[in-house]
């Protein structure tokens, strides 16, 4: 679909078409999205610094890393702006309604990412601005344009595009990347699957009707179930990890065990039900998508805490 026809489908005939406000260009950096990511680079940065990272460090991070997620957002919005057209979740997209049109957006998108990438460079450490980098590629070039459309790995393989910020966090700290900070990477690699997946299950139709390969949608979901199931075993397994290391101390084992441990029972729970045989409803998967959330950020949270305490 051209643009146009896009934004004839935005305004009626013989009206003029509204003009976009920033709202709508804030729209297109996915910004509830973006507050998570956020929260794993800053709580990555206290992580790295032991302490407090600096405001001034802080603030640069905090705009970069949201000028390069959004820029990432943009950029996912511009290519997928056909389905998201028909999907009725993103159907009101800016780009999708024609309400932004492609080169603005992508003009939009590109100073972002130019200007989060010289600010990271210059203010915090050049790693930090190439992990950035590293994310904004990944988003929008392996998962977006490539692997979104053609298999269920999808999520998998283009959800290391979300591990991503806790590693320009701790780099924009220190200029380099230890070994803890790949467990943060590793941790939401394995997350990543429960989190989308417990949402993909309530809305797999929407991805069917526009030919998305969602693992539902191609293997169904008892399969989906019990890879949530594996994928919240091994992210648990891994929370723990960094302590052995000796990397965090007994807050951080503690607050990862809790908040593991009702990760595994709403998955197992999810589990239990679709291989029931019953239909996926609401009450299963919603508390376990909305929980995937809380968990990263609380879990987060008890590493900067706990390595704050340990200093
Ligand atoms: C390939 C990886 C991922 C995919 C495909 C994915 C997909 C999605 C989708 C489709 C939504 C629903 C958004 C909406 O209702 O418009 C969502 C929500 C959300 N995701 Fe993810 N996600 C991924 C990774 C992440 C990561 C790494 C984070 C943060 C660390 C994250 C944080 C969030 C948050 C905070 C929401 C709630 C947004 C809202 O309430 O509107 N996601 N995700
Ligand atoms: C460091 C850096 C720049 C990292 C970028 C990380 C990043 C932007 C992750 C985004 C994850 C996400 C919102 C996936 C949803 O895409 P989707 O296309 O499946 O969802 P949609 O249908 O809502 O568009």
């Amino acid at each position: 679909m051209t643009d146009s026809h896009l934004a004839a489908s935005a305004s009626p005939a013989g009206t003029a078409s509204p003009r976009p406000t920033w709202r709508d260009y804030l729209a297109l950096t996915k910004p509830k999205v973006i507050s998570l990511l956020l929260w794993t680079t800053l709580t990555a940065m206290v992580m790295a610094a032991e302490g407090w990272p600096g405001l001034w460090l802080l603030i640069v991070v905090s705009l970069a890393g949201y000028a390069s997620a959004g820029s990432a957002g943009v950029f996912n919005m511009i290519i997928d702006r056909d389905i998201d057209l028909r999907m009725k979740r993103t159907a009101g997209r800016p780009t999708s309604s024609g309400l932004i049109g492609t080169r603005e957006a992508a003009i939009f998108g590109t100073a972002l990412q130019v200007l989060s990438f010289l600010a990271l460079w210059v203010w915090a450490t050049p790693l930090a601005a190439w992990m950035s980098l590293a994310g904004f590629f990944t988003y929008v070039v392996i998962y977006t344009l490539w692997l979104k459309r053609t298999t269920w790995h999808n999520i998998v393989l283009g959800g290391a595009a979300g591990c991503f910020p806790p590693l320009v966090g701790w780099a924009a700290v220190t200029g380099d990347l230890p070994l803890v900070a790949w467990f943060l990477f590793a941790i939401v690699f394995f997350w990543t699957p429960v989190h989308f997946w417990a949402l993909a299950l309530m809305i797999k139709e929407e991805y069917r009707e526009v030919g998305i390969p969602m693992l539902p949608v191609v293997h169904g979901d008892r399969l989906t179930a019990a890879q949530i199931w594996l994928y919240a075993i091994y992210t648990v397994v891994l929370s723990v990890m960094p302590v052995f290391f000796q990397a965090v101390g007994g807050l951080y084992f503690v607050a990862a065990l809790g908040l593991g441990a009702w990760l595994l029972v709403l998955s197992w729970r999810l589990r239990g039900h679709v291989m029931a045989g019953r239909k996926i409803e609401r009450p299963v998967t919603l508390p376990l998508y909305l929980y995937s959330m809380l968990y990263l950020a609380l879990l987060f949270l008890a590493g900067a805490l706990d390595r704050v305490l340990l200093a």
